[in-house]
């Protein structure tokens, strides 16, 4: 009998991906401090509709419920964040035990109905307590992370197989230091450098920590979004390897090869600072896998008045785009997964995130909700992950964005990207059609694609 198509290889990892910010609520209960997440969305104007984490989808208190709609789609993976503040309140120092204890309910809950927990341990949520000290701008921020992550191997890797030090950097320095439409709302082109070093000399501070202490698997995730350029003119080729080394080679080259991209000096200039040479060597650790966060691409052409890139998106005509405004490009995938294997290796690579955001009907009938357009971004994605593992590349599995609607920071609660349907006045979750495709595709392997 023929192999079906798209049956992935045995032992495929498959999983659903949240963060904790997003989905937990009670973000300052049982003696947790607040985060810098929490600070931004109580600071009018910041949020879409007002929109905050203070209850998102209630999963502090609704988890083992959640677990089992996790156990509905027959999960074998759920990638999770910890809030490193509901664990150290002050960021460093004093741990607080019923944060640390939630989170350790929520590993036993999960391995007690068969599914495997990855944890991240930053996923934007730094302790305000510690941006109060200069946070990813203070150097000293790196022995900061090392200090909460061995607290976190200490109390869980006996039962947690797999770490991210950080998720998505550049969303953080891009987001939360250049344009400042993240937390904490930072807008200067000398301290997104800063940050985005700082936060690659913590991650390596953080793998040293767990080669110390850690039984199991470390790696860190980044979001790579491809490049193409407009045209083959001079100048959109320019602006397209400006785009792709600021966005997908700023923080993978230095955990991976120990250096920056040239590029990196010609687009932020005089606000590219020398660092010390013996930071790179903390940051250049090994590590066990590369998480990749795809969702889209972007096609780029010149523009001398955009900064600090002088390289702009090119909206792309007859294509479909999801609610966050990303086009539907699924090749992208692939490419992106050759790419990263051509240049870092054959690293074990997980895609730690992928989905969309679209419109979806607020009547649900006979305990249903129908997602065609996520459904079938879906299928499309899964396609393309499949002709990467085709090409050689060594990919282990893959985490569906997201396990349920949540927050998505500062668009607020309009942008779903859930698998399951949450009513956040009710909390209650229902199964998108999307959510029955995976269920498929898990128990099949690929094989209904
Ligand atoms: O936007 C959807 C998700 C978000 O909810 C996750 O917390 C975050 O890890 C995440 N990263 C991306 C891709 N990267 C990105 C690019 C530009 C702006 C914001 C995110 C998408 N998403």
């Amino acid at each position: 009998m023929t192999r079906p198509r798209f049956r992935f290889p045995d032992g495929f990892h498959w999983g659903a991906a949240t963060s904790a910010y997003q989905i937990e609520g009670s973000p300052l209960a049982d003696g947790a401090g607040p985060s810098i997440w929490q600070r931004f969305a109580h600071t009018p104007g910041m949020m879409a509709n007002g929109d905050t984490g203070d209850i998102a989808c209630d999963h502090y208190h609704r988890y083992k419920a959640d677990v089992q709609l996790m156990r509905a789609l027959g999960l074998q993976g759920y990638r999770f964040s910890i809030n490193w503040a509901r664990v150290l309140p002050e960021g460093t120092g004093r741990v607080n035990p019923k944060g640390l204890d939630f989170y350790s309910r929520l590993v036993d809950e999960l391995l007690e109905n068969g599914i495997a927990p990855n944890a991240t341990l930053f996923h934007w949520d730094l302790p305000a307590a510690l941006d109060d000290r200069g946070g990813w701008l203070n150097r000293d921020v790196a022995h900061w992370f090392a200090e909460y992550a061995e607290v976190m191997f200490k109390a869980l890797d006996d039962r947690v197989p797999r770490w991210a030090t950080l998720n998505e950097p550049w969303v953080v320095t891009d987001g939360g230091y250049l344009h400042g439409a993240l937390a904490p709302g930072h807008r200067s082109k000398y301290e997104a450098p800063i940050a985005a070093h700082n936060l690659m000399r913590a991650s390596g501070a953080g793998i040293q920590a767990y080669r110390a202490h850690g039984k199991h698997e470390i790696g860190v995730v980044f979001n790579i979004e491809p490049k193409y350029p407009h045209s083959d003119s001079a100048e959109d080729l320019a602006a397209t390897r400006r785009a792709h080394a600021y966005m997908n080679q700023q923080f993978a080259d230095p955990a991976l090869l120990g250096s920056y991209p040239p590029e990196l000096k010609e687009i932020f200039g005089d606000a590219w600072p020398e660092f010390p040479a013996d930071d790179l060597k903390l940051t250049h650790q090994k590590v066990d896998f590369v998480g990749i966060n795809y969702y889209t691409r972007a096609v780029v052409k010149h523009d001398p008045n955009a900064y600090p890139l002088k390289a702009v998106p090119v909206p792309q005509p007859n294509k479909t785009y999801t609610e966050t405004g990303w086009e539907v490009f699924e090749q992208g995938l692939t490419d992106t997964l050759t790419w990263f294997k051509e240049r870092y290796g054959n690293i074990p690579l997980y895609i730690t995130e992928n989905g969309s955001a679209f419109y979806d009907p607020p009547v649900v009938e006979n305990g249903e909700l129908d997602d065609p357009l996520r459904t079938n971004y879906l299928r499309k994605h899964l396609k393309a992950l499949h002709d990467a593992i085709e090409a050689g590349v060594n990919l282990k599995g893959y985490y569906a964005w997201s396990l349920m609607d949540n927050l998505e920071w500062s668009l607020g609660f309009s942008k779903r990207f859930g698998l399951y349907h949450v009513d956040f006045a009710t909390q209650q979750r229902t199964p998108k059609a999307s959510a029955k495709l995976y269920a498929q595709v898990i128990e099949s392997n690929g094989s209904v694609l």
